[in-house]
């Protein structure tokens, strides 16, 4: 099944002058495919990265995220979408720092309005998953950067999405710790999750089932 299909996907920022950066990007991503893309600094990666994770809006084309189309979406069933079907992961982890491993995974459940018995289920079962049972009352600031990914990963994965979105994953890991977040993401592509991850990290483009090169506002095929 496609869970991601973009066509003909246009952004330009309008400031002066106004800056074209997607041209016209076809892509259709298959659950559990693991994709890499690629493309020089300022090609337009996290450009298309904010589309396809709603938190941006093209100029023009068709956006279908699980056979919806996602262009005249209210604000609220944007959000909505985006929480349940959408993971987030970045560079440089976006974790509260000031908070412990556990309270960094229940917020985010807060904010759901998931009730308290199942919400601690569920940052259980996370913690497990990314080897982190033994840190949960650990200040997220004491953690090293594989454990603050770790928790970042966790904390994507907490509600189930079905599309993984990370940007530059692993950009400030060490071999052993870059190969442990990819790991986490064959885990979550053998139970059927898109993982789209940008990069310039070869590593990445080698462990990917495609690599897409973003070249000049478009998709070289
Ligand atoms: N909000 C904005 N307003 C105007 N121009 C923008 C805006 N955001 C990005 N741009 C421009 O769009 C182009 C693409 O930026 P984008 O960040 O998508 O590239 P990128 O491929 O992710 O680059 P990098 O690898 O350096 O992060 C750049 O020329 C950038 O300056």
């Amino acid at each position: 099944m496609s869970v991601l299909e973009l066509k003909d996907i246009r952004k330009t920022y309008t400031v002066k002058p106004p800056v074209e950066v997607l041209k016209g990007v076809d892509l259709t991503v298959q659950a559990g495919e693991r994709i890499a893309i690629v493309g020089h600094s300022g090609a337009g990666k996290s450009t298309l990265l904010n589309i396809v994770g709603l938190l941006d809006e093209p100029s023009d084309g068709s956006y279908r995220l699980a056979g919806e189309e996602t262009k005249s979406l209210s604000a609220r069933r944007r959000d909505r979408l985006r929480a349940n079907m959408l993971g987030f992961v970045f560079q440089d982890y976006h974790v509260l720092g000031h908070r412990t491993v556990i309270e960094n995974l229940e917020l985010k459940l807060a904010i759901n309005s998931i009730p308290l018995k199942k919400r601690k289920e569920m940052v259980d079962r996370v913690l497990g998953q990314v080897g982190l049972d033994h840190r949960g009352d650990s200040l997220t600031r004491l953690l090293s950067g594989g454990e603050k990914q770790r928790l970042a990963i966790g904390r994507a994965m907490l509600t189930s999405p079905q599309v993984l979105l990370a940007d530059e994953p692993t950009g400030n890991l060490d071999e052993q710790n870059a190969g442990t977040v990819l790991n986490l993401f064959d885990e979550q592509a053998a139970g059927d999750v898109a993982v789209v991850v940008i990069t310039h990290d070869e590593r990445i483009s080698n462990w990917a089932d495609r690599v897409l090169h973003l070249i000049d506002g478009r998709i070289e095929k």
